[in-house]
C-alpha cells in the first residue's frame, strides 16, 4: 500500500469563518498505481493532495505514505520527504524562466539521494534534442514533458500531477497522458493525478470522487485502458 489514509480532517480559518474543506476523507492506493482524482472546483481536491505532498498537514486522521505516517514528521522531517520522496506536476509547468530544460532538471537532480540520470530522464520524456532550450522556446506540451522530466528525476515514491492536461489541447493532453503511463510503467512510479475531465479516469486503476470535502464514489477499474484510446 504506497497511500493509506483514513478519516482525514482539515479546516481553514479566514476571519472568523471557519470552512471545513476535507471532512474525513480515506484513501488507498497501491505501489505502481495510478489514481485519479475527480470533482468539481473548490471540493478539496487540491487541499488533499497537498497533505498527501507534505505541502500542508491535516488537521485529524491518519496520513501514511509507503509506511510513513506525515503526522508524526517534524516540519524539518516533511521537508526531507516533501524534496525526496514526492514529485509534483502543476497545470502551469512551474518550471525556472531563466534556466535551460536541462538545468530545470539537473536543479532536482544535484539535490537527489538517488536521483536517475538527467539525460536518461529527458530522453524518456522525449526532450533530449531540446534541452538547452528555454522554457520561453518551448510549446505547452513540452514544457509539461520538461516538467515530468524534473519531477520524475529524483525517482519519487509518489508522483503527483494537479491537473497535468489543464492549459494544453487534446492531442498534447493525451501525449502528456502517454508520457505518465509511460512513466508509470517504465520507473513503478505511483501516480495520483487530479483532473476535471472525466474521460482521463478511464487510464486509472482507482477513481476517485471527490464532493464538498468527501470521497462521494470510488472505483477500481480492472482493466485501465491506454491513454492513446481516450477521447473526449
Ligand atoms: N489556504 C487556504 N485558506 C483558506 N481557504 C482555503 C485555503 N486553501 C483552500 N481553501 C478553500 O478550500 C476549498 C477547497 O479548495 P481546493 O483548492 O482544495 O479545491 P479544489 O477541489 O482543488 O478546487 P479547484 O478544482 O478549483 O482547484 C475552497 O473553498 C478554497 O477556497
Amino acid at each position: 500500500m504506497l497511500i493509506d489514509m483514513a478519516n482525514v480532517k482539515k479546516s481553514y480559518a479566514t476571519g472568523t469563518v471557519i470552512t471545513e474543506v476535507l471532512k474525513g476523507i480515506g484513501m488507498k492506493l497501491d505501489k505502481g498505481e495510478i489514481g485519479v482524482i475527480l470533482g468539481p472546483s473548490g471540493s478539496g481536491k487540491s487541499t488533499l493532495m497537498n497533505i498527501l505532498g507534505g505541502i500542508d498537514r491535516a488537521d485529524s486522521g491518519r496520513v501514511f505514505v509507503d509506511g510513513i505516517e506525515l503526522g508524526r514528521l517534524n516540519d524539518d522531517q516533511l521537508t526531507e520527504y516533501r524534496r525526496h520522496d514526492i514529485g509534483f506536476v502543476f497545470q502551469f509547468y512551474n518550471l525556472v524562466p531563466n534556466l535551460t530544460a536541462v538545468e530545470n532538471v539537473e536543479v532536482v537532480s544535484n539535490i537527489g539521494k538517488s536521483p536517475l540520470d538527467t539525460d536518461e530522464v529527458l530522453a524518456a520524456v522525449g526532450m533530449k534534442d531540446k534541452k538547452h532550450r528555454f522554457p520561453r522556446e518551448l510549446s505547452g506540451g513540452e514544457q509539461q514533458r520538461v516538467s515530468i522530466a524534473r519531477a520524475i528525476v529524483k525517482n519519487p515514491k509518489l508522483l503527483l500531477c494537479d491537473e497535468p492536461t489543464g492549459a494544453l489541447d487534446f492531442h498534447t493532453s493525451r501525449s502528456i497522458l502517454q508520457l505518465l503511463q509511460r512513466v508509470n510503467r517504465t520507473y513503478g512510479t505511483t501516480i495520483l493525478m487530479i483532473t476535471h475531465n472525466a474521460a482521463i479516469a478511464a487510464m486509472a486503476n482507482r477513481v476517485f470522487k471527490v464532493r464538498s470535502g468527501e470521497i462521494a464514489d470510488q472505483s477500481v477499474n480492472p482493466n485501465p485502458v491506454p491513454a492513446e484510446r481516450i477521447e473526449w
